[in-house]
Parts: C-alpha cells; sequence; structure tokens
C-alpha cells in the first residue's frame, strides 16, 4: 500500500480519522484465520452523537445542492475509489477471500453505480414535479395553486453488507441513492471488512472536502450492536438502509419503530429465490439446466442473496438428466471459503440439518478444504416441504433444495404459501406457456423480479431494475435497493400551496429552469 493508504483503525467522523476509544477489534483474512492489522477501535456514545449531530446539521446544504453539483460530487466518489484501485482490492481480498477478478468486478459496478445515480440527478426526473394551476373561477370554490416535488429525508444510516463489500457498503448503492436523494450518510461499518470501508469512507472525505462540503454530509463509524442500535435510534437519523441477516434487519427496524419518531428502515435480508423447472424446459433442455443451475448456487460460494436455494421441478421427462448434469457439477465444484468463520458456520449447520431431515435426501456434495465449505444438493418431495416451515429458511452458501412436484395444481397452494422472495425464476419452452400463465399472478405477490430462462445470480444496475421484494426478502417490498428508483427510499412529497413565484423551488418554477418532464393540470 502506498503511504496515503496507510490504514489507520480509525472512525471517520467531522471530515478526520477519530481513534474511537471504544472496545478494539480487528479483521480476519477468511483464507488463514490470522487477524489483519490494524486495530479497529469502535466509536463511543459521544463520537455517534458527534457524527448525528453534524449530519443533521448538513442536511439542509446537501438538499439545497444545485443537482449538477451532487451528481458532480457522485461523479467525484467514483474517480477515488478509481484512484486507489491497487490499495482498495488488495484489502478487499484479504478480508473477504472474494478472487480478484470478482472484487474487481464489483469496484467496477460501484462506481457504475455511483455514475448512474449522477445521470440520475442530473435527468431530475425523480423530483416527481406535479402542478396544478389556480382555478380561481371554479363553483363552488375556487382551486389554489399547488405545486408538489420530492424533498430529501435527512441523515441516513446505511448497514454495509458483508458479501459485497463495494457495491453494497460504504459507497454501494444505498450510500449512492442516499446522497443522490440529497441525504447525509452516516456509514456503519461492517465489521468483517474494516479496512476496506476505512478506504472507501477516506475516498468520500476526499470528495467531499474538495467539493467544499460540509464535513457532516458524510461518516463512518465502526460500532458494536449496541452502536448500532444508538445510531438507528439518534434523533438526527431519517432513514436506515441495511443487507444481512434477516435476524440483523429484525433487529434494526424493531429500533427504528420503537423511536418516540419512528422511520424507515430500508433492510434486505433473507431470500432463497426459487426457480421452477417446467415440463417442457425439462424435457428439451434438462441437462443443460442443472448444469446451468449449479453454476448458479456454487458462484462466489453461493454467498449472494439471489442465490437459487429451492427448485420447483415439474415432470419427470428429462428429470432424469436434470438432476445428474446438476450432480455432477456440485460434485465437481471447489470448496468456497466464506466470508467469515459465523458465515461459514451457520451455512455447515443449516447443510448438516438438511441431510439429517427425514425427509430429504442428499444428492451431491462438493469438495471440502480446511477454511473451505463444500457446494450441495438435496432432493424432497412437495409432501415434505410443505409440512416443515423449516424447509423455507434462507441456507446462505451454495446449496440448493430440488422439491419434486407431480402437478402444477397441488404445487399451486404450495407456491402461495411461500415466503417472499428477491426473485423467481422459470425455466421454460414455448409449450409451457399455458400452463405458466395462472402463475403468474401468484408469482408476482410473493418476488420483487420474475426472470425466464435465466438464473438469479447477477443483478443488473439499471432504471428497470428491481432487488427486493415482499417480507422477509426486505422489510420494505414497495422499492428496490438496486436502480435508480432507490432514490425514492429516501425523498419524500412536499406540496407548495399559492406560493409566489419568488419563492418557489426551481423545480417548480413557471419558466422551469431545470427542463423538467412535468405533470401540469395532470398531463406530461
Ligand atoms: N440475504 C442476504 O443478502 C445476506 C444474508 N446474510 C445472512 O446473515 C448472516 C450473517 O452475516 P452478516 O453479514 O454478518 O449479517 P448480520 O445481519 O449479522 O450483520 C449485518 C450488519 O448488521 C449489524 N447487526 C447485526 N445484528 C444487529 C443487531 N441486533 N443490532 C444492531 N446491529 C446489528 C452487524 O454488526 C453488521 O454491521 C449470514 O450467515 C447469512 O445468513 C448475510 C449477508 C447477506
Ligand atoms: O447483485 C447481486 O448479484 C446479488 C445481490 C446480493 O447478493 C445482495 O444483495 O446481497
Amino acid at each position: 500500500m502506498t503511504h496515503s493508504e496507510t490504514l489507520t483503525g480509525a472512525n471517520l467522523i467531522a471530515g478526520e480519522a477519530r481513534a474511537g476509544a471504544g472496545g478494539a477489534f480487528a479483521a480476519v483474512d477468511p483464507a488463514t484465520g490470522k487477524a489483519l492489522a490494524p486495530d479497529y477501535h469502535q466509536a463511543t456514545a459521544e463520537d455517534i452523537e458527534e457524527a448525528c449531530q453534524l449530519a443533521g446539521a448538513a442536511a439542509g446544504h446537501l438538499a439545497a445542492m444545485a443537482p449538477e453539483a451532487r451528481a458532480e460530487l457522485l461523479e467525484a466518489i467514483a474517480a477515488g475509489l478509481e484512484a486507489i484501485k491497487p490499495a482498495l482490492v488488495e484489502r478487499v481480498m484479504q478480508e473477504t477471500a472474494l478472487p480478484q477478478a470478482r472484487v474487481e468486478g464489483e469496484l467496477g459496478r460501484t462506481c457504475g453505480q455511483l455514475r448512474l445515480f449522477a445521470e440520475e440527478v442530473r435527468a431530475g426526473h425523480w423530483q416527481g414535479v406535479r402542478i396544478d394551476h389556480a382555478l380561481r373561477e371554479r363553483q363552488p370554490l375556487p382551486r389554489p395553486d399547488l405545486r408538489q416535488r420530492m424533498v430529501p429525508l435527512g441523515p441516513v444510516a446505511v448497514f454495509g453488507a458483508s458479501n459485497f463489500p463495494l457495491a453494497f457498503s460504504v459507497a454501494g448503492g444505498d450510500t449512492a441513492s442516499a446522497l443522490a436523494a440529497g441525504c447525509p450518510v452516516i456509514a456503519k461499518a461492517h465489521p468483517a471488512h474494516p479496512g476496506t470501508s476505512e478506504l472507501v469512507g477516506r475516498a468520500i472525505v476526499r470528495a467531499l472536502a474538495r467539493a467544499g462540503l460540509p464535513h457532516g454530509c458524510f461518516a463512518l463509524l465502526h460500532t458494536d450492536h449496541d452502536g448500532a442500535g444508538a445510531l438507528v435510534e439518534n434523533r438526527h437519523i431519517k432513514a436506515v438502509g441495511f443487507t444481512g441477516s434477516r435476524a440483523g434487519g429484525l433487529a434494526i427496524a424493531a429500533r427504528a419503530a420503537a423511536r418516540p419518531e419512528p422511520i424507515p428502515v430500508y433492510a434486505e435480508m433473507s431470500s432463497i429465490n426459487p426457480v421452477l423447472l417446467m415440463a417442457g424446459a425439462l424435457r428439451e433442455r434438462g441437462a443443460e439446466i442443472g448444469t446451468g443451475l449449479a453454476g448458479s448456487t456454487t458462484m462466489g460460494a453461493g454467498q449472494f442473496c439471489t442465490n437459487p436455494g429451492l427448485v420447483f421441478a415439474f415432470g419427470d421427462d428429462g428429470y432424469d438428466a436434470f438432476r445428474d448434469a446438476a450432480v455432477r457439477a456440485i460434485k465437481d465444484a471447489a470448496p468456497g471459503t466464506m466470508l467469515t468463520g459465523g458465515i461459514a458456520d451457520a451455512y455447515a449447520s443449516g447443510i448438516a440439518a438438511l441431510a439429517e431431515h427425514p425427509g430429504v435426501s442428499e444428492l451431491a456434495r462438493g469438495g471440502m478444504s480446511e477454511c473451505g465449505q463444500p457446494a450441495a444438493l438435496f432432493e424432497t418431495g412437495l409432501d415434505t416441504f410443505a409440512g416443515d416451515k423449516a424447509l423455507q429458511a434462507e441456507v446462505f452458501g451454495a446449496v440448493s433444495l430440488i422439491v419434486r412436484c407431480e402437478s402444477i395444481d397441488r404445487a399451486l397452494p404450495v407456491l402461495a404459501g411461500l415466503e417472499g422472495q428477491l426473485t423467481i425464476t422459470l425455466q421454460m419452452e414455448d409449450s409451457d406457456i399455458e400452463t405458466v400463465r395462472p402463475l403468474i399472478p401468484v408469482l408476482e405477490q410473493k418476488a420483487g423480479r420474475l426472470l425466464v430462462n435465466g438464473f438469479p445470480t447477477g443483478v443488473e444496475v439499471c432504471h428497470a431494475m428491481v432487488h427486493g421484494g415482499p417480507f422477509p426478502a426486505t422489510s420494505d417490498g414497495r422499492t428496490t435497493s438496486v436502480g435508480s428508483l432507490a432514490i425514492n427510499r429516501f425523498l419524500r412529497p412536499v406540496c407548495y400551496q399559492n406560493f409566489p413565484a419568488e419563492l418557489l423551488p426551481d423545480a417548480l418554477r413557471d419558466d422551469n429552469p431545470q427542463g423538467l418532464r412535468r405533470r401540469v393540470n395532470g398531463e406530461y
């Protein structure tokens, strides 16, 4: 690492490194089990309060910034991350055991995401302008002049995810969309990658300083659960973005809901991403689907919330070819070094529970090593699956459970009883279209993204993406954490009634200086 990228182990508050007087901890290299220097010191209650107060004070400044300046800030953060690429990629690999190509790809995605939000801020559609001109002669009552636009919620607490140390962490999608909306961000670093978090956090601090923005626009905190709870409960925090476990997300949502002033929590938590193998697809492409499924299941040691953990197979014709191909690929899969010891232990107990389940058969297990977990494939029948809710629990890692189904009619109530999901995938041929048609209204109620003839891993960052879904996939299925629509999570509408022209925000002025597409008297 070059001198400027030497890690300090500090929190970032008020634009500077603050050593932190709380408990010490260190990152662990998952590939060796050895601690990585330096030690990190958790923020104290006073540190958290100071970061939140500064964020509260900076909120007005960020909200009032011209869209162009906010867009340039997002672009400067992306450029700042690219400028430290070698040191950043090296540290991510040490802290996560993720391979170089994946880390570099994730860095590209992170920077692309920041730039997408910069374009979004410039385009201005997020302001959602609606104008209803006054109808002064209307009978029996006149209508006043009414103008609506979206404004930022205020400071957002962002919890970085362990499985995406860049794209879902300190400068990830939640931070990009919150800053794009005009909200200061306090990032709670994931304890598995504090060094990565520090490097990224410092790049954000530098970009803010160059733009002459208040230090309170961003802070990075290392905290334990109590500190994280105090952050969520702080009166200056107005929303939370989270990616992680169901237990963690629910704990944070409960603390946010119990505040004197409850706030929204956008928590992405657990999903097993069902894949439906329709009869025509099994018959035509059984072996190909088996290999493809195993590739998606084992990618990145299965550490994706979009991992296909559950498969419903309809039809016998082609099933053996599907199963044999999947079994071969799973047996050949190299052991996966998981992100943390805790995640590896949770995976090991998850597959042990499946292996011991009396109604479940183990079809295949992949290679194992001292620090690498095996991929695994299991099979069960519809009645067993329907009779045991535990079989719907997310096992985070490279495992899939296949449920054999005799008929759509029998499976339909089981599909209707599934928990909410990020994705549901259909493997189908033209011959399956009429069978699939009545399923669509059921599947729409269950997931944020429905796919045909692909696999759910790999989320495109674009305008039409939905990375969300009904509980427990997320705590709020009305929105997405990936793609430009994510900005809406951190905005709320304000209506300006009978405002003098001199006081109207630019977006609402009659001369439309930002050139926005606006809904005026109901028409675009
Ligand atoms: N579905 C998904 O996208 C993901 C699921 N997971 C699941 O989570 C398990 C643990 O992985 P982690 O990434 O460590 O997730 P986690 O939910 O334990 O931690 C995520 C973040 O929330 C904080 N946190 C957790 N519980 C909290 C509480 N009660 N109060 C305040 N803060 C709290 C942690 O310190 C961390 O910063 C995995 O084994 C896996 O099952 C993990 C990553 C992604
Ligand atoms: O972006 C992806 O490919 C998967 C996202 C994911 O795994 C997550 O949100 O934790």
